[in-house]
């Protein structure tokens, strides 16, 4: 794993928008894993901002998203697909019929989560697959004790992961129990992997990443076991220096 730390929330985003664009304008048919959450937020304003001054096109692009919640539809404000066509899709030049993000109000949701892999299979994988850490360790809505070897899946969150959440929603109740996610053995199928860790909050589940076990217990663990992860961490996270929270890579 190779961790790069930066300053802040911005020069992250910066990092990582620069790695995107060269994936993007490098391959003929570019397969992106995106992700939700406040994390990534501002690499997609800067995304829009290059796509904007011409630099980038998404013409040629395909994406998927990691997970959605179930019950809600892209047009309910809380769904990753509304978030998704909200914060990047609807501001560049990607066709709608090109992006991904589960259904999570399908009638058949194990069908759905059957189907999203295929998908991700007849495209040939995903290229770059962008993602944020939770505070305990879960990676999509992966939550601990997932199997490694799970694909795409319908999970029960965590109290934890809705507490977290819960935050762009009116209360914790409103939550939704469920989502549908990529599993962790999609994930690390992905070719390249790119994990985006911001704010002091995350500085504990970053450590445990770096120096824990790799444990089903701790699922952003299983990274270690991938050949091409790259970790942007900013100083919050990894801990300012000559504090206990100062971070080595193994
Ligand atoms: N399902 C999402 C994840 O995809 C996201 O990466 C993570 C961190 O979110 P944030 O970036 O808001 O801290 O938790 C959420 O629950």
């Amino acid at each position: 794993m190779n961790l790069v730390k930066v300053k802040n929330h911005e020069e992250m985003s910066e990092n990582a928008c620069r790695i995107i664009m060269n994936k993007v304008s490098s391959l003929s048919s570019p397969v992106l894993g995106l992700a939700t959450g406040s994390t990534p937020e501002r690499l997609y304003e800067l995304l829009i901002k290059e796509y904007e001054r011409k630099s980038i096109t998404f013409s040629h692009v395909t994406t998927f998203n990691l997970d959605e919640y179930v019950g809600l539809g892209e047009t309910h404000s809380n769904s990753y697909r509304y978030f998704m066509d909200h914060h990047l899709f609807k501001k560049i030049d990607i066709p709608k019929s090109r992006t991904h993000v589960p259904n999570g109000t399908g009638g058949d949701l194990k069908r759905e989560c059957h189907y999203y892999e295929e998908l991700i299979e007849n495209v040939g994988g995903i290229d770059l697959q962008i993602l944020g850490l939770g505070l305990n360790g879960h990676i999509g809505f992966n939550e601990p004790g997932t199997p490694f070897s799970a694909k795409t899946h319908i999970v029960d969150l965590d109290f934890s992961t809705r507490k977290a959440n819960a935050r762009f929603f009116r209360s914790v109740k409103e939550v939704p129990t469920q989502a549908i996610t990529m599993g962790i053995e999609t994930i690390l199928r992905s070719k390249q992997i790119l994990l985006l860790v911001s704010g002091e909050q995350k500085s504990e589940a970053l450590q445990r990443l770096l120096d824990g076990e790799v444990s089903e217990e701790f699922p952003a663990s299983v990274l270690r076991n991938h050949p091409n992860v790259t970790i942007i961490a900013d100083a919050a996270a990894v801990g300012m220096p000559g504090t206990s929270r100062n971070l080595s890579t193994r």
